[in-house]
């Protein structure tokens, strides 16, 4: 059976419902070889690892600035504008975020890290958070939360209320394929939160895995 994601080519690049989906041709291009099964271990994190960066530079793309003074090779003072505040704060949700981690700090060596554990069970689908470690002054952060899949939203709907719990006021989620479901339950519970990815698919099966989806993301990483 042939299964069209509508991410690709009809629905890359519109912004709807808050759900931001990233049309840059490299990001597709690299996301259709994450969806064929055939693609080794090594391969699937060094893509996974490459979308995270471009997907960081989307992430990132409005954090403030503010002026400031330096002084040039030739002596003379020149005005530049450059990060405010403190650094950001990238989260990865154990396991699977962990792929998206070190793209991001390609592009932001300074971020701090945040760490959540958070299991989906297998058969009621709800999500299990079972660590939560996060820098402190989250409220003056620009926080981003990794994780490559958005299925029903349980896992993200967790991580966000700890986060925003924790003091997070600011907050972005990257992902790389969402699923309507889950765009829906964020949207309903944290509609200020910017949700960025690369493509949204159809929808879940039975076992709420993303159709047409990469697999499980975790699995293909990490190799259990
Ligand atoms: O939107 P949801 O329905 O909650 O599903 C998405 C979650 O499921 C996967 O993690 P999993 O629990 O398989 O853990 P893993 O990262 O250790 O593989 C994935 O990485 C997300 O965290
Ligand atoms: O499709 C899915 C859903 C949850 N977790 C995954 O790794 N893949
Ligand atoms: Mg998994």
């Amino acid at each position: 059976m042939t299964v069209s994601p509508k991410s690709a080519a009809s629905a890359a690049g519109k912004e709807g419902g808050g759900i931001e989906i990233i049309a840059h041709p490299l990001v597709q291009h690299k996301l259709s070889w994450l969806r064929d099964r055939t693609l080794p271990r090594a391969d699937f994190r060094k893509v996974v690892r490459e979308l995270s960066l471009l997907l960081a530079y989307e992430a990132t793309r409005d954090l403030p600035l503010r002026p400031q003074e330096l002084v040039m090779p030739d002596g003379t003072h020149l005005q530049v504008e450059q990060l405010e505040g403190r650094s950001l704060c990238v989260i990865p949700i154990l396991r699977a975020g962990l792929g998206l981690l070190e793209g991001m700090l390609d592009l932001v060596p300074s971020a701090c890290v945040g760490h959540v554990g958070v299991q989906r069970d297998h058969d009621t689908l709800e999500a299990r958070v079972y660590y939560f470690n996060v820098p402190a002054h989250l409220a003056e952060r620009r926080c981003v939360v990794l994780d490559p899949m958005l299925a029903t939203g349980h896992s993200a709907l967790a991580v966000l209320d700890r986060l925003k719990k924790a003091g997070a006021q600011k907050i972005v989620f990257v992902c790389l394929v969402a699923a309507p479901e889950g765009v829906h339950a964020l949207r309903e519970a944290h509609p200020d939160v910017r949700i960025i990815t690369s493509a949204l698919d159809e929808g879940l099966d039975r076992r709420g895995y993303i159709v047409p989806g990469l697999g499980d993301a975790g699995d293909r990483l990490f190799g259990t």
